[in-house]
């Protein structure tokens, strides 16, 4: 199952626990009397479970436990699994006698024998469970750790992780020397960062989450603002169409245009703000361009933008709610005097491409205009560091969620961390990680119909975080729906099909 599957499953719950308010909401938890070894049982069943819907019929099982309480879940599935009549193995690294707590009681409750790892032979089972490491990972996997990863990877089997593949940072994603490839994790309460962070996100394989007992109320308690995206996120504050709705209350969305060789950008960009339901779009383009834009569009309006006065001029009409600056707008001054000009105007804005470019080595500037205005700036990787240059001493050893949340502190802006697992971050520190990414986007153009996107949903009244965080899911989803050959061109041609979809009017 893709990650964007799993946003599609309807049980779907946006919120995302880091690995210590997981560990707060099981104390809390066993503080208001349910003892930790219940939720252990909950937690191992959940496993067991899975394993009997994957294999209806018995099968093999061996289950690697590690030293900790991950261990102890591994426990009590290989219990569960054998009342059920499955064939099971166990096998430890370490030694049974240095098992503590929850995990030592668990370990009591398993009846059989116990094998080490290094005993095992792994061509002998159907399934494997992976309880080596869990959220208590806390350095880099060497010795018979990593030789027994290495072997469950090599042996080509259904590989079950307990709460996430076995060597990733259940926080950050990242990966301390190698991680188990699983075919299949359950987690437990949450889902959690590190599930969709690459690169352990493509080790995680199909992600279940299970209910251990766990309350809503619990989780939210503990909850620090971080967000899985989908549509059970941004759902409710989509723009809704209304008996009596007309096109301006649809909003206006402004896209400024570049020069005569590199005008295609905003074309791309006001498609997107148009198909995401914007009632009008207008281009602002130079002299220049303005016969090939003529040549092009119909839907799309077009004004001439020979100067920033011209700039000026156009958006004193106040019916301009929502506009867009950077797609091949062009790298420099004449660029940061455009973004001053929107700003000045008051405008909610979003800054793609050379609209950040252009303020490289001035981020200072352009942290003064942005605090002013509703504002969301979309950069990949390189203009972020482009952007942040100078900032490196503090970046070094960032996570990527702690950069997006850096950036958007800085700019008292709206980031949208672009990639893979792209991250919306808000000023106000609240974070939401992307969840249906696809490769198919890995093509140009498909950045400028994201920046029109998320301006066509800022025109429509859309508060920034959502709009941003809507317009990255329902793009990647856009994109998915296309499938192979998919060119920027067809990324808003796709929208309708997706907004029926997701039943957005
Ligand atoms: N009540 C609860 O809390 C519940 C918890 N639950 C479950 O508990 C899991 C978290 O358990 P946990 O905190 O015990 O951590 P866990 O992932 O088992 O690892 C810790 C052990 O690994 C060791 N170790 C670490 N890195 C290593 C390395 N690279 N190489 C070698 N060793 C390494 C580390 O060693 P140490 O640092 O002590 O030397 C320590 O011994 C969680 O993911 C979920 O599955 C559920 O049952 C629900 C209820
Ligand atoms: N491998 C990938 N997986 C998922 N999304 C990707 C991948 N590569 C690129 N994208 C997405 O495609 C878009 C590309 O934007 P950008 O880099 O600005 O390109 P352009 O400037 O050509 O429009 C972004 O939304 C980014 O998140
Ligand atoms: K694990």
């Amino acid at each position: 199952m893709s990650l964007g599957e799993k946003a599609n499953n309807v049980a779907f719950s946006s919120m995302l626990l880091s690995v210590a308010s997981m560990r707060k909401a099981d104390e809390l938890t066993i503080s208001y009397g349910a003892p930790g070894i219940e939720l252990m049982e909950q937690a191992g069943r959940g496993v067991a479970e899975k394993i009997m819907q994957i294999f209806p019929t018995h099968t093999k099982v061996l289950v690697v436990c590690g030293p900790g309480n991950n261990g102890g879940d591994g426990f009590i599935a290989a219990r569960i699994l054998l009342e059920n009549s499955y064939n099971v193995m166990v096998a430890l690294l370490g030694v049974a006698d240095d098992l503590k707590g929850d995990a030592a009681e668990a370990a009591e409750r398993w009846a059989e024998p116990m094998f080490s790892v290094g005993e095992i032979n792994l061509e002998e089972f159907d399934v494997v469970i992976d309880a080596l490491f869990g959220a208590g990972l806390n350095r880099p996997l060497d010795g018979e750790a990593l030789d027994i990863v290495e072997r469950i990877n090599a042996a080509g089997k259904v590989i079950v992780s307990v709460d996430i593949p076995s060597g990733i940072s259940g926080d950050t994603g990242a990966i301390s020397g190698e991680a188990v490839r699983a075919t299949h994790t359950v987690t437990f309460a949450a889902y959690k960062p590190g599930h969709f962070l690459y690169p352990g996100a493509a080790y995680v394989g199909e992600l279940s989450v299970v209910d251990i007992g766990i309350s809503p109320q619990t989780i939210e308690q503990v909850h620090e603002g971080l967000f899985a995206n989908g549509p059970g996120f941004w759902q409710e504050a989509l723009p809704q169409l209304e008996y009596g709705s007309h096109k301006y209350t649809r909003g206006h969305a402004l896209v400024l245009s570049g020069g005569i060789t590199a005008t295609g950008a905003a074309r791309l960009a006001a498609r997107g703000a148009l198909r995401i339901g914007a009632g009008l779009v207008t281009i602002a383009a130079p002299p220049v361009s303005v016969p090939i834009h003529a040549s092009q569009l119909t839907a799309i309006m077009l004004r001439e933008m020979a100067s920033v006065d011209d700039l000026n001029g156009i958006i004193a009409d106040k019916r301009f709610n929502a506009v867009v600056l950077g797609p091949a707008l062009g790298v420099g001054n004449g660029t940061q005097e455009l973004v001053a000009a929107v700003v000045k105007a008051g405008r909610p804005i979003v800054l793609d491409a050379d609209a950040l470019t252009s303020f490289a080595g001035s981020l200072d500037t352009l942290a003064r205009l942005t605090e002013k205005t509703d504002t969301v700036v979309t950069p990949h990787e390189g203009e972020f560091f482009r952007l942040f240059n100078n900032e490196n001493e503090i970046l070094k050893g960032f996570s990527k969620i702690e950069r997006a949340k850096f950036a958007a502190n800085y700019l008292k802006a709206t980031v949208v961390l672009k990639g893979a697992d792209t991250i919306i971050a808000a000023p106000d520190g609240r974070v939401c990680i992307n969840t249906n990414g696809t490769p198919l986007l890995a093509t140009a153009g498909t950045g400028d119909v994201l920046a029109g996107m998320i301006g066509g949903l800022l025109a429509q009244g859309m508060s920034s975080f959502e709009a941003a965080s809507a317009a990255v899911w329902l793009h990647a989803e856009a994109a998915r729906n296309f499938g192979p050959g998919l060119i920027a061109e067809d990324v808003p041609e796709m929208l309708p099909t997706v907004l029926h979809k997701w039943h957005v009017s």
